[in-house]
């Protein structure tokens, strides 16, 4: 249940074990990772759609499928915008061997990803954060980047100035907030969208050059969380190329040219391009939800064995 994945998932553990799958999926190498581009299941008369996203890893003897519905949820609703439940199976045999939720392990493993492409593609001098977004991914990455990292100032926005204020009163650290994206964005060294938009709400113009910018909003075709200005001027790494040419509209509508795989980086086969400003586009992969899960089910097994 999501307390049990609460208890046993902690970032110290997740993020070295994510930089180290995200390198393997990256070498093509079926002995390693076997995950093709998930399917997506249009659920029109609802407004939102089903992910299905297996994922094998041979070698770390991980089978694995999370199912995530998104919905477009009223303005003011409290249901949560991404419901996931994610299986582990045994490879030797393909039976079930834990059936997880999936809601804190998205949210969380998103997040850790984010910070990974940070750690890889910011200015090491960062300063300023900022994130566009108050819902369930602004707090995971709040969490994992105050975390991982010193910032000396964090800024927040949302459309609504009193959702962003309540949004910050749930954080331990001081945060600037505004309704104005121009405003929290100029000037930041590090800029997370996790918003639900479908229009572009960040400008390339707003942006500090150099700056580095974790895009995890807009994972369909026709969702957009940067503008063309951004998407073109800055290096764009993503977490898989397929993924992105098959599910970004911000790589896919803007015709931009994907530099690298974040894999590519970690396995030193392309540069991190701290210099220059950079986006990492995340759609979000199985492997980054088998690897949680086998962490959780190997820790719940120790756990109960101890008892
Ligand atoms: N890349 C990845 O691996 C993943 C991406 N996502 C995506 O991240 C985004 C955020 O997910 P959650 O935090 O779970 O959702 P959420 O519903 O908890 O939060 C969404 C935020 O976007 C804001 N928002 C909604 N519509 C907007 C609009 N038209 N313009 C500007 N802001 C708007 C909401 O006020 C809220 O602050 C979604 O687009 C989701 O599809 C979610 C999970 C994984
Ligand atoms: O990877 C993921 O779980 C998701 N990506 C977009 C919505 C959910």
């Amino acid at each position: 249940c999501k307390a049990d994945v609460e208890e046993l998932l902690l970032y110290r553990d997740l993020v070295p074990l994510l930089e180290e799958a995200l390198g393997k999926f990256s070498t093509r190498d079926t002995e390693e990772v076997i995950q093709s581009v998930r399917t997506a299941v249009p659920l029109s008369k609802h407004s939102g759609f089903m992910l299905l996203m297996p994922t094998y890893m041979e070698k770390d003897a991980v089978l694995c499928t999370k199912f995530v519905c998104m919905y477009k949820r009223e303005e003011g609703s409290t249901l949560p915008a991404v419901n996931a439940t994610v299986v582990l199976l045994d490879p030797e045999r393909g039976n079930v061997k834990a059936v997880m939720d999936g809601e804190v392990i998205t949210a969380m493993r998103t997040a850790a990803v984010s910070a990974i492409s940070s750690k890889l593609l910011m200015d090491p001098g960062a300063e300023v954060l900022t994130i566009l977004g108050t819902g369930t991914q602004a707090l995971s990455h709040y969490n994992v980047f105050t975390e991982m990292f010193s910032f000396k100032e964090v800024r927040v926005w949302s459309r609504s100035i009193e959702r962003a204020e309540s949004f910050v009163r749930s954080l331990k650290g001081p945060v600037t907030v505004s309704s104005s994206v121009e405003e929290v964005v100029r000037g930041a060294d590090v800029i997370v969208t996790v918003t639900r938009c479908t229009e572009p709400i960040l400008m390339g113009r707003w942006v500090k050059p150099g700056a580095h910018v974790a895009a995890v909003g807009a994972c369909r075709p026709d969702r957009r969380e940067l503008d063309d200005t951004l998407m073109k001027e800055a290096v764009v790494y993503v977490d898989s190329r397929e993924g992105a040419m098959a599910e970004s509209g911000d790589v896919i509508l803007s015709g931009a040219e994907i530099f690298a795989e974040l894999g590519d980086v970690i396995n030193r086969v392309k540069p991190a391009l701290r210099n220059k400003t950079t986006v990492f586009k995340s759609l979000g992969m199985g492997i980054e939800d088998a690897v949680p899960a086998k962490l959780i089910f190997d820790k719940w097994k120790a756990k109960s064995s101890s008892l």
